[in-house]
């Protein structure tokens, strides 16, 4: 099942995804347009994860093909997503922890520069100007997430609520143009995560945004599209209105109650890992 519409950004189409005699992914389809906010939900084990690893490139499905502003992505360039204007978060943060703040948002800012991150980190290049214009390009962006203070702290010395917008800065310091966001919720306080769905507003006014979230009420805040995932098929597509009132989505949800997208209550216990086991 997929939702069509005019001018996809990003489109997935019969995806499959088997890990041995495990399919992760059954025909999995998804499209993602210009400046939409697309949400992936599921109950744990839906394949979520494996989607979102796909779109980012990160995986190839053993069947199904990927379409970047209508041009099919030759499967074995799919890691090179972040030259195609796709940039993500991780869940577990991934910020290089022997790394300066700054130097880990110059990483994320290296599809912008002729020399590369590498050779400004490493000292192998010999891009004096692109160097400079990438440390400013990525104060810039530390600046625009509230951290710039921090440039020169390592990651590990800052509470996780900025550990986190120091990804979300390395994600869109490279002007992305689809952005993919793993739990940006989990481990957020409450007040944190009403300002992460303002901040994902404010991305969707320059760039389309997928997340996979277990938080609920995060996702029908924020999203303008909802793609339900079960057992590694598509069971529901639609607005978060038509989510929360699909019986296929409840029952997919049974058994698994504080995860019901029907249920209003944000969910994002940092304690209970995922936070949707019940
Ligand atoms: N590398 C792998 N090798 C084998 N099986 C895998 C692998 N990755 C995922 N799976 C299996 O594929 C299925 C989908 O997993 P996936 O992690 O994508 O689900 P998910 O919806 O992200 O779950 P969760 O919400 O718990 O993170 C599960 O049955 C999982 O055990």
């Amino acid at each position: 099942m997929t939702a069509t519409a005019a001018g996809d950004l990003l489109k997935a189409e019969d995806i499959t995804v088997r890990f041995g005699g495990l399919t992760a992914l059954d025909a999995v389809g998804l499209d993602v347009a210009p400046r939409s906010v697309v949400g992936l939900i599921g109950p744990n084990g839906a394949g979520k994860t494996t989607l979102f690893n796909v779109l980012s490139g990160v995986l190839r499905p053993t069947e199904g093909t990927l379409t970047w502003k209508g041009v099919p992505v030759p499967a074995r360039r799919a890691h090179h997503s972040a030259r195609a204007g796709i940039s993500r978060t991780f869940q577990g943060l991934n910020l290089f922890p022997q790394l300066t703040v700054l130097d880990n948002v110059v990483v994320g800012a290296d599809r912008t520069a002729r020399g590369g991150a590498f050779s400004l980190l490493t000292g192998l290049g010999h891009h004096h100007r692109d160097e400079r214009l990438l440390r400013e390009r990525a104060l810039a962006a530390l600046d625009s997430f509230g951290v710039a203070e921090h440039a020169h702290r390592l990651p590990s010395t800052l509470p996780y609520g900025l550990q986190k917008q120091v990804a979300l800065a390395r994600a869109c310091v490279s002007d992305p143009e689809l952005l993919l966001l793993d739990e940006p919720a989990s481990g957020l306080s409450g007040d944190q995560v009403d300002a992460l769905a303002e901040q994902i507003h404010t991305f969707s006014r320059d760039m389309a945004v997928v997340l996979v979230e277990h938080h609920m009420d995060l996702v029908m805040r924020v999203c303008d599209h909802i793609v339900v995932l079960d057992f590694g098929e598509v069971i529901a597509t639609g607005t978060p209105e038509e989510i929360r009132a699909d019986p296929a989505v409840t029952r997919a949800y049974l058994g698994n109650p504080a995860g019901d997208p029907s249920t209003e209550g944000p969910n994002a216990d940092p304690d209970s890992g995922n936070g949707d086991t019940p």
